[in-house]
């Protein structure tokens, strides 16, 4: 029988089709992606990152079984070495500094997005919060795979295809697929439902993630 993360993916297509299809994305593969507009996505997605590492420990504290909690620290440690040690190197090239960093604000999608994670474990469970997190891992995987077959001819946007398209974000993709199958099959009807609400919320916000640095997203009106 078929997890809830089939029914998950189902119910998200739409925002997950419009994904694959934002012109961030489509110009992010054919190398046409202005610079500034993925140096803006780079210093959101640190603020994003932070915090999705921090809440793999979070959830880990608060979740009994031993093999879930293992991955979960072990994905924050591994998040360190594998992304974020190539998000440093991005950062290096792109000469984005620490005052620079200190000196930009988080946009609202990046802000709401964080909010939306907290929430989910606060207000909620661990196995609603391992759900937020997993389009995080999947739909990235997804683009990865895609894009992979023709690549982008800027070296950067390569580096990035290939982050997501590798064995080892594979396998933490399928990983977390299965952990949050095996919740849903322990969860009750409306714990169910609240897992769905919880992955929807993720795929509207990881667009929105795209359209934000698109659209040099602020808090001014
Ligand atoms: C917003 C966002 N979503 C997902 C990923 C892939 N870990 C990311 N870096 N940033």
């Amino acid at each position: 029988m078929p997890g809830i993360t089939t029914e998950m993916r189902k119910v998200a297509d739409n925002l997950w089709t419009k994904s694959f299809n934002h012109p961030f994305i489509k110009k992010l593969a054919d190398g046409s992606l202005p610079m500034d507009t993925f140096r803006y996505y780079l210093k959101q997605d640190n603020y994003y990152l932070k915090n999705f590492g921090e809440l793999h420990y979070k959830i880990a504290n608060q979740v009994d079984d031993e093999q879930t909690k293992r991955f979960l620290i072990d994905g924050a440690q591994g998040l360190n070495e594998g992304e974020n040690e190539i998000r440093r190197e991005f950062f290096s090239k792109l000469e984005i500094t620490a005052n620079e960093m200190k000196d930009t604000p988080i946009a609202p999608n990046a802000y709401s997005y964080v909010s939306h994670m907290y929430h989910e474990l606060n207000e909620g469970t661990a196995a609603r919060a391992c759900t937020a997190l997993l389009p995080c891992y999947w739909l990235y995987n997804e683009i990865g795979k895609q894009l992979i077959a023709n690549g982008s001819p800027v070296d950067l946007y390569q580096q990035f295809i290939e982050t997501y398209d590798s064995p080892e974000f594979t396998d933490s993709t399928n990983k977390m697929i299965e952990i949050v199958d095996n919740f849903g099959a322990n969860a009750d009807v409306n714990e169910q439902q609240e897992m769905i609400t919880a992955f929807v919320r993720s795929s509207y916000y990881e667009l929105n993630f795209w359209e934000m640095a698109y659209s040099n997203e602020s808090w001014r009106a």
